[in-house]
């Protein structure tokens, strides 16, 4: 962990600013290099991968896969749990070096229902209830919680947020797809507007923003304080910005944070596959695909695009 964050209060910011992109929480991918990055293309505010309170609160080890800096401002760091007390634990562990905490409520993989997090906690408003309490008695950082739609009953989603925000939660993002529908499926403008009308706190919308048109859209449908995107950053961390691809002076930036912050390679690897799938023809993604090695990709990038990256 580095140990300086500049602060800055994300209830500021939406004040100040009726309409924030935010970049969602992406495990593997929204790690400190590619924060960075988004912070030079209009994202105000970024969440790091989910993490696990459990294991965060109880291993050095994996309390290390957290880094953080001055330029990473603002920063919400997201936590899975079940247990109030891990929860607490580890939000008290991490309020130093993070802008604010993100209670996960929507991961839908299997795995993660079983152990009772997630998607699972959308199901049900009195464990939330109880998380947000803890959290907010150990804390004094804003503490949000990121919902998906219940699959059934669109009452337990508002009773989920009222009462969320009756123990202190200060914005909810709400998914609009349930645990069980394809990425590719239409996100519900319904319910995102039902739950922004439910709550006096400033409510994120989340699904399906790849370009401003979109951003644009969620807005008129649903009347939001601020869209959250996923996979739209990771093709393009420059949409906010209004660029309709990645412009290769982000890829260069990119490369050269996670150069500098020892990003493994196989994520930079994919990062850049992401970000330059419109730009690669067919032939050439085949053979980028292919390579394994930091200095096969910064050749390759030098070659094809003039794109200037130092191995330290
Ligand atoms: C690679 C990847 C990793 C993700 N990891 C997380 C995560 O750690 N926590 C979380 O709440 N959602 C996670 N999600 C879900 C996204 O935050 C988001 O809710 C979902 O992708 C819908 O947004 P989109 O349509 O803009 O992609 C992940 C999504 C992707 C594509």
């Amino acid at each position: 962990m580095v140990y300086e964050c500049r602060r800055q209060s994300i209830l500021q910011l939406f004040e100040d600013k009726p309409r924030l992109n935010v970049c969602a929480p992406m495990v593997r991918y929204s790690k400190n290099a590619f924060r960075e990055v988004l912070r030079d293309y209009n994202v105000d505010i970024a969440y790091t991968p989910m993490i696990l309170a459990d294991v965060f609160k109880s291993s050095e080890f994996a309390r290390q896969d957290y880094t953080t800096n001055d330029r990473d401002c603002p920063v919400v760091v997201q936590f899975a749990a079940h247990d109030p007390i891990d929860l607490a634990h580890a939000s008290q562990i991490i309020a130093p070096f993070a802008d604010g905490i993100d209670l996960n409520c929507g991961c839908p993989q299997k795995w993660a229902y079983k152990e009772k997090i997630g998607a699972y906690l959308s199901d049900r408003p009195e464990i939330v209830h109880e998380m947000v309490r803890a959290v907010k008695a150990v804390v004094n950082i804003p503490c949000s919680v990121k919902i998906r739609k219940h699959p059934t009953n669109p009452h337990i989603t508002v009773e989920l947020v009222r009462r969320a925000q009756m123990m202190g939660v200060d914005w909810i993002t709400i998914h609009g797809r349930t645990r069980h529908q394809k990425s590719t499926e239409p996100v519900d403008y319904d319910i995102i507007r039902l739950v922004k009308e439910s709550v006096y706190v400033p409510v994120l919308a989340n699904g399906g923003i790849f370009s401003l048109a979109d951003a644009n859209a969620m807005y008129d449908n649903t009347g939001v304080d601020g869209v959250m995107a996923a996979r739209g950053l990771l093709q393009n961390p420059a949409l906010f910005a209004g660029y309709e691809h990645t412009p290769l002076a982000c890829v260069e930036k990119y490369v050269n944070c996670a150069l500098a912050y020892g990003t493994p390679t196989s994520i930079m690897h994919h990062h850049i596959m992401y970000m330059m799938e419109a730009t690669m023809s067919s032939v050439e993604r085949r053979s980028f695909n292919c390579l394994t090695s930091t200095p096969a990709i910064l050749d390759h990038l030098a070659h094809y695009y003039g794109v200037q990256c130092t191995l330290i």
